[in-house]
Parts: C-alpha cells; structure tokens; sequence
C-alpha cells in the first residue's frame, strides 16, 4: 500500500463517461498498480459526481426515508465481474434472486428480481463453511480451514495473541496466511475485497484525515489502534522473521490493511465442533459484500446441519428489483463506534447522542405522541397506525435517538404544560445551536469541500461524512423540537 491513500488519476485510455439521466457524469477508474493486495482485477471504484454545490440544499424532512436525506451523490451501478460468481459457484456458494453491484458503498447486494412478502424469511445466499475463515475466540481455539501445516511459524504467532481480545490480529493473520496458500478460495476472493485506497477504516487514515473527523477522542483511539497494529506487526516481523513469514505482509500497510479488512468485514457466530459450542468470528464471504442499513432487510443465519451460513430475507419483507439488501452491523451503536470499526457514519442513526448541557426537559410521552413513536428506549419505532398521513410511515433515526437522548421527565399521571414544553424546547434548540457553533465549517462548507475534492482518499472522505452527519443530526433535533413546539398545543 502506498502511504498515502491517495485515489490514482484516471489515466485517460481508462476513463469511461457515463452520461447519466440527468445529465451528470460517473468516472469508472480502475485501480492503479499501486496497490500492495494482488493484482485486483475485480474492482474499480465508481467515482461519483454530485449536483452543482450551488444547488438549493433540499429542506430536511422528518417523514422520509434515509436515503434522500445522505449527500445526494449520483452514481451508476456497476456490475461485478463474472469471475466474482465463478469462483463461488464451483465451491457450492449459492446465491438466489440477488446480484452483486458496485455503487457509491463500494460492492452491495442488490436485488435482481422484485420478492413479494412471505410470512417465512426467504433465504438468498448460502456459504460452505469451507469456505469461511473462522477462529475462534476461547482456549481450546480452534481455525477453519484447517490449511495451516502443524509447524508453520504463522501458528506460533496466532497461538502468542490473547485469544478474548486479539481476535482482530488472529483473523489477520489467517487472512494473509490463506492469500499466500496456492489454490486457496482467498487467493481469487482477495481480487474482490477493498484495496487500501478504497477501504474507508480509518486505521488507514492519515493523521490528516484524522483531524478532518473534528472528534479529538475518536481521533486517538484511531491513533491508538494503529499503533497496536504496527507493534504487532514489527514483533512478529522482524528482519530474523523466516521468509515464509515476512511474504505475508512485507510492509506494516499491508498488515493494517488486512486488519481494517477483518474488523470491517468479520461476524461473530457460535460454531459447534462435536460437543463444544464455541463464540468464533468468521470472514464470511460474498455475505460481506453485504452493506449495513438502521432498517435492514436481511439477517445472517448460521444453519450448521449442512455446514452452510445462509443470508435471509427478513420474513414479510417487500423487496423491488434493484433494490439494495442491507443487513444491520451493530445494534444499539453510535457513530463515532461505526466509525471506529467500518470508517462509515449516518445522521440517522438512531442511536446517536446528544450532549446536552442546558437544564431544560421536556415531556418524553408528549414528544413521542407528536412523532407517532411507539415501544420502550430499547425499541422506538414510528407507529404508522397511529399516523393519519397514509405516506408518513418513516420517521428519521434522528428524531428517534433524540427521544432517547434529550432531557426529559415521563410521567404518565402528569399532562405536560405546553408553555413550559414549549420553553424547554427552545433552550434544548438553542444547546443544538451552540453545538453546531463549536464546528469550524458549516454544514454547506462540509458540503462544498466534498463536493470540490473528488480525488480525497476515502478516510478522508469518510472523515468529513462522519462530522457532515453530526451538524446534520443537530439540524434535524432542532427541526424536530420545532415541530414538537407548534403541535403541543394539539
Ligand atoms: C462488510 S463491507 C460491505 C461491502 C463493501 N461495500 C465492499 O465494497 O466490499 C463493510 C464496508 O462497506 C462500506 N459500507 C457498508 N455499509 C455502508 C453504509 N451504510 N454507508 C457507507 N458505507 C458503508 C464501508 O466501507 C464498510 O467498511
């Protein structure tokens, strides 16, 4: 990997001008030999072009789903080259009514043909356990597949981390160990994975970059990470370290990379071997390719009677041809910890905070009646039935986290006092406001910068996003305590 993550220019005789519908252009760029992974012929990054920064921006709605309210990138799907199916097929990998495409997240999972709802989950991909890499997390550990030779050096270091906390290092190394192994699954599969200036883990992010995410705390944890990495790295390969060690990974770049590919790519599953149900993280692939939503249509099943990991579409669930199948990453998360293992952020996750620091509550049951929201902290949800507006059936994670997060006081037996709800909620908006202040850009800012600087790396990128998506989530609790002050009276 180079040490800058710096995008190659598109040489000219590669540059494919795709004119889209609406008149603007998508730049296929192939990756340049720059890249430390194998030769990857499977990939080219879909580069987008957004609408002309002086643009109106478009007004933030609460009822809507989150795909309008991202950055409104327009790109192209690309399909994934024939040989990214061939090489699963042939090992009994399955895939049913899906296709792989790349798009503005890198690869995805999209729907080739429409599925209407069934009651029962629908299962789209099955996984040979053969072909996963799985080690698992206590003594006795154990990895699949069994392909390292009792004696091989790469057992010694595996066997020398600590199997509860070192899970990310042990899968690296297998990860390399299995790219190195002549004729092995990975050998092809690496082809298909991110190379380093396409992951967006930020353990590959610059110092630069790091600054750029405007979170101090984030900024060195990340730093933190890194630096474990690369300790690991020169302990194990050093200038006496055999050969067949040292071929693995020649640089520190190339070990954080097969890091940032385990910690944003692996599952934690339990396996069954015989009588022992061990916890165990697996690199699942093809499943991988699978993108995260807050409102996921598919799940990962574990199914072990037949040795296969099927992918399931969530049971009831309407699915259009095209549409992308997206699983949930992490329950519960918010975004500075999505950051720190995938390098991706939203402003509707629904679990995002707000530091508060004003004094002022406002009535929780009173808030959640005006947004129809329904069910405990633990699982808020828009209660469509209670919505008199057919088409309002999706309300922002954004409105919803801000449930969770404002100052409030619930008490069923007490009415709220729409003056002093009223009140509160300005003070609580004004806090949003001084927030929003504390950033050294704008919003718009943000905005331009992404706009004007194609070529960033993606830790770049993603870094901008990630501060993008908290003034973005400001915005919407203050347009949501907006709302809440106009319909109290109500
Ligand atoms: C498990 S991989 C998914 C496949 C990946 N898109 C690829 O090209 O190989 C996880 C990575 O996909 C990207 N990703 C997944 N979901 C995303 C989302 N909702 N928004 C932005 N990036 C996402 C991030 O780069 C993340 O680290």
């Amino acid at each position: 990997m180079s040490s800058s993550p710096i995008l190659p220019l598109p040489s000219p005789s590669f540059l494919s001008h795709r004119t889209l519908k609406n008149g603007n252009n998508a730049f296929l760029v192939p990756l340049g030999n720059n890249s430390s992974t194998s030769s990857r012929k499977g990939r080219r990054r879909v580069v987008t072009v957004s609408r002309a920064s002086t643009a109106p921006l478009p007004p933030f709605k609460f009822f809507e789903p989150h795909k309008a309210e991202e950055i409104s990138l327009l790109t192209e799907l690309e399909p994934a080259d024939p040989d990214f199916y061939k090489i699963g097929y042939v090992r009994s990998m399955r895939a049913y009514g899906v296709e792989f495409m790349e798009g503005p997240n890198g690869f995805g999972v999209y729907a080739s043909k429409d599925v209407e709802p069934l009651r029962r989950a629908r299962v789209i991909m099955e996984i040979p356990l053969e072909l996963m890499l799985t080690i698992s997390q206590k003594l006795p550990w154990m990895f699949f597949p069994d392909i390292i030779p009792v004696g091989h050096p790469i057992f010694d270091i595996i066997n020398s981390t600590k199997p509860e906390t070192d899970w990310d290092l042990r899968l690296a190394c297998l990860l390399l160990y299995s790219f190195d192994v002549e004729g092995n699954f990975w050998q092809l599969y690496g082809d298909f994975l991110p190379s380093p200036e396409e992951c967006t883990s930020l353990l590959l992010a610059h110092k630069d970059d790091l600054l750029e995410l405007q979170d101090t705390d984030l900024a060195s944890k990340m730093e933190e990470q890194q630096k474990r990495a690369i300790e690991f790295w020169e302990k194990h390969w050093h200038s006496a370290a055999p050969l067949k060690i040292k071929r693995l990974a020649c640089d520190a770049e190339r070990f954080l990379w097969a890091l940032s590919i385990v910690q944003s790519r692996a599952v934690n599953m339990q396996i069954r071997v015989g009588a022992l149900v061990q916890d165990a993280n697996m690199l699942v692939p093809y499943a991988d390719m699978l993108n995260h939503s807050f409102q996921p249509n598919c799940f990962l099943h574990w199914r072990f009677k037949d040795r296969m990991l099927e992918v399931m579409i969530n049971a009831g669930q309407r699915i259009k041809k095209g549409e992308e199948m997206t699983i949930n990453y992490m329950s519960g998360q918010k975004n500075n910890i999505y950051m720190e293992r995938y390098g991706f952020s939203s402003p509707t996750n629904p679990w995002d905070v707000i530091n508060f620091s004003s004094n002022a509550k406002i009535h929780l049951d009173s808030y959640l009646s005006v947004f129809n929201i329904s069910g405990l902290p633990e699982e808020f949800y828009h209660n469509s039935l209670l919505s008199s507006e057919e088409d309002n059936n999706f309300v922002d994670g954004a409105v919803i986290a801000a449930a969770r997060t404002l100052p409030t006081w619930s008490d069923g037996d007490v009415p709220p006092v729409p003056s002093t709800e009223r009140r509160s909620a300005r003070e609580l908006q004004e806090d949003c406001y001084r927030l929003l202040l504390e950033f050294p850009t704008t919003l718009e800012q943000d905005r331009q910068i992404l706009d004007s600087n194609p070529d960033a790396s993606r830790t770049c990128e993603a870094a901008i996003k990630y501060r993008l998506h908290r003034k973005l989530f400001l915005k919407k609790v203050i347009q949501a305590l907006e709302l809440y002050q106009e319909r109290i009276l109500f």
